[in-house]
């Protein structure tokens, strides 16, 4: 039988040469694995849409979607992930948690030090080669 599959949006928020990274929590599956914040996309939402969405109740932050880097597409044992990946800007609200146990800002030169979820190792190749983000 086929695997589900999900369509997933992802941000990265750069503040004074630093990348926003967030833990998934306990509850959630993949629980203690580093991630950019975002979420699956909903039926007739748009990328964009779904991405604003979702840091608006994850982080409280309006964000504005600056620029699409890459998607990358990975299979988990249970599911199949289609991670959409967006530059944003961080415009207004307190950055406050409520849907990870930790956060942390690392240069890009850093991030390897968590462990992240496998769909996002790409990520950090491109964030590492990309020579708009601060090293
Ligand atoms: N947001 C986000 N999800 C990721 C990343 N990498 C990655 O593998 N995923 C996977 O993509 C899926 C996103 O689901 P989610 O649970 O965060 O999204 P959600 O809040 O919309 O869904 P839910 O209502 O089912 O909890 C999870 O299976 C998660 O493990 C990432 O960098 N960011």
């Amino acid at each position: 039988m086929a695997l589900p599959a999900y369509d997933v949006t992802a941000a990265v928020i750069e503040r004074d040469n630093k990348v926003f990274c967030a833990r998934r929590a306990a509850h959630k599956d993949l629980a203690g694995f580093w991630e950019f914040p975002g979420g699956k996309i909903e039926p007739s939402e748009s990328f964009v849409g779904c991405l604003q969405r979702e840091l608006k109740e994850e982080l409280g932050i309006e964000a504005k979607v600056e620029k699409y880097l890459m998607t990358t597409t990975h299979q988990y044992p249970d599911k199949l992930i289609r991670l959409y990946v967006y530059r944003v800007a961080w415009l207004t609200g307190e950055l406050t948690c409520s849907d990870h146990d930790e956060t942390c800002w690392l240069p890009v030169a850093r991030l390897r030090e968590l462990k992240w979820a496998p769909a996002d190792l790409p990520i950090l190749d491109y964030l590492a080669s990309d020579s708009r983000t601060t090293k």
